[in-house]
């Protein structure tokens, strides 16, 4: 097999102590012959000289590494060269590189492509890698590093074995129907089916946190006009990224910022201030403003309502309307206005109620541990994760569910077969690896029909 020699700069650009250039084709090899002063033993570096395949100019001494193919990250021959990280070297290496035949630049995600393409990883593990060099958080780390390290694909191929094994039976029943095997389709397989079932049901009943993790766990700042709900964005961002001022309807977009809770990554929100206006009597904007908030808030995962102490007694409608529809809190705000203990509004009794002033840093902390609290509680874990991390795959395991459930539904083989067939499909596009010759495989090692 031959491919084109792809190359790129695998470090991040711009100046660094270090830039590394990844090589990876059936001449990557031609670099150490034709660029170096030596070629390195496989998988061990070498400090060489570097030069212009053309004219000999020395363009660096740096590190080279030969990974020959297929023990590579590719399943292709590799270079890799550590240089100095410099612009005018990794430019001067990158323009050399480009003059050897057959070169080109990869495009995105080409290596991986290839790694795919080569067995080397599956599909599960290839979007586990990218999340990998995603995460920002540890617990995002951990999530990625699982899925890259193959459990996702296990569990997956583990399911894809019990349906092959089943279909292989089913098979028999079908070609060899006088052998002693049941009429009709068997007990046995349709216990195996529910009890699949059950198994695949019971991983995607996991309120999304795999997806939640990846994406980001969303709360929603909302509240009346000038309840200070960009104040506390920015002590809780700590820096000036939304507009405050005494002007009720300051904020008209939504604002957010991310933040890491306890190793999880959070995305705080800042909305529009709630009240009730017209369409077309007042402010167009401010309306589109509330229109916005109200369904960012809807589609949060926690909504963190705040009210200003000197108007807790006047509480807006849609504001309690959205903090009965989702996880909430609410802050009490300007505590630094009232000395003395203000009673809680009744509409508010059931709600879990913070003090807090954005101007003084009151309560800000207690606050920040409640936040803390919930998102360990609700993302946590728990060491039994689902493994789903992408609505890709559960997509695909409600499809898999789907043609399960058909499969019951009626009493000839041939067309249970046929939903199993299809389930196995949607399991195999989840990790990639979509065939049917390993049913034969399974049929000859587990029946010995050739016999
Ligand atoms: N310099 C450098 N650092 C890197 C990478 C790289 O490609 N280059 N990686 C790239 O993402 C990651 C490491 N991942 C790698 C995964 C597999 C192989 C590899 O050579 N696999 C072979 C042999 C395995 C062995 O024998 O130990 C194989 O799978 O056959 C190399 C790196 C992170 N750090
Ligand atoms: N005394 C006092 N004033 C505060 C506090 N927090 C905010 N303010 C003031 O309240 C006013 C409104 O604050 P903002 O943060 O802009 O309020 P908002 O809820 O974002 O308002 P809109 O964007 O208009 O909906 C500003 O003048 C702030 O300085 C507080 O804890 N104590
Ligand atoms: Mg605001």
């Amino acid at each position: 097999m031959t491919s084109e020699t792809i190359f790129a700069l695998s470090t991040a650009p711009g100046q660094a102590g270090v830039a590394v250039i990844r090589i990876s084709g059936s001449k990557a090899r031609v670099v150490l012959q034709e660029m170096s002063s030596s070629f390195p033993e496989p998988r061990v570096a070498a400090l060489v000289k570097l030069f212009d395949p053309k004219d000999k100019a020395e363009l660096d001494r740096c590190l080279a590494l030969w990974f020959p193919g297929p023990g590579s990250f590719t399943g292709e021959d590799v270079v890799e060269l550590h240089l100095h990280g410099g612009r005018a070297v990794v430019d001067g290496t990158i323009e050399a590189l480009a003059k050897l035949f057959d070169f080109r630049p990869a495009e995105a995600g080409e290596f991986t492509r290839r790694a795919f393409d080569n067995d080397k990883l599956d599909l599960t593990e290839v979007e586990g890698l990218s999340d990998l060099i995603a995460a920002e958080t540890e617990a995002q780390r951990k999530q990625a590093i699982r899925q890259m390290d193959g459990e996702l694909s296990k569990l997956v191929e583990a399911w894809r074995d019990r349906l092959v094994r089943m279909l292989a039976y089913m098979e028999a029943e079908i070609d060899f129907p006088d052998e002693e095997l049941e009429e009709g389709i068997s007990d046995q397989v349709k216990h195996n089916i529910e009890q699949l079932k059950a198994d695949i049901k019971h991983h995607l009943d996991d309120s999304h946190r795999g997806e939640r993790l990846r994406n980001g766990i969303k709360i929603a700042i909302v509240g009346p006009p000038n309840a200070g709900k960009s104040s506390l964005l920015n002590v809780l961002a700590r820096r000036e990224v939304a507009i405050v001022s005494d002007v009720a309807g300051t904020t008209r977009d939504i604002i957010e910022v991310h933040l890491d809770l306890s190793g999880y990554p959070v995305i705080v929100s800042d909305t529009a201030g709630l009240r009730e206006i017209e369409e077309n009597t007042t402010d167009g904007i401010e309306f589109e403003g509330i229109r916005r908030a109200k369904l960012h808030a809807e589609s949060a995962d926690l909504c963190l309502a705040i009210f200003d102490i000197e108007d807790s007694d006047n509480l807006d409608q849609e504001t309690l309307r959205l903090l009965n529809s989702a996880n909430s809190f609410v802050a009490i705000n300007k505590c630094d206005k009232r000395e003395e203990d203000q009673p809680i509004p009744e509409s508010l009794s059931g709600f879990d109620i913070s003090k807090i002033s954005t101007k003084s840093g009151e309560g800000i902390d207690s606050l920040l541990e409640k936040l803390n609290t919930w998102v360990v509680a609700n993302m946590g874990l728990s060491g039994s994760s689902s493994g789903i991390t992408r609505q890709r795959h559960r997509l695909a395991l409600q499809e898999c569910l789907d043609s399960l459930g058909r499969s019951l539904e009626t009493d000839l083989p041939e067309l249970c077969a046929e939903d199993l067939r299809l389930a196995t499909r949607y399991l195999g596009r989840i990790t990639g690896k979509v065939d049917v010759e390993e049913l034969l495989d399974v049929i000859f090692r587990d029946f010995c029909i050739g016999k």
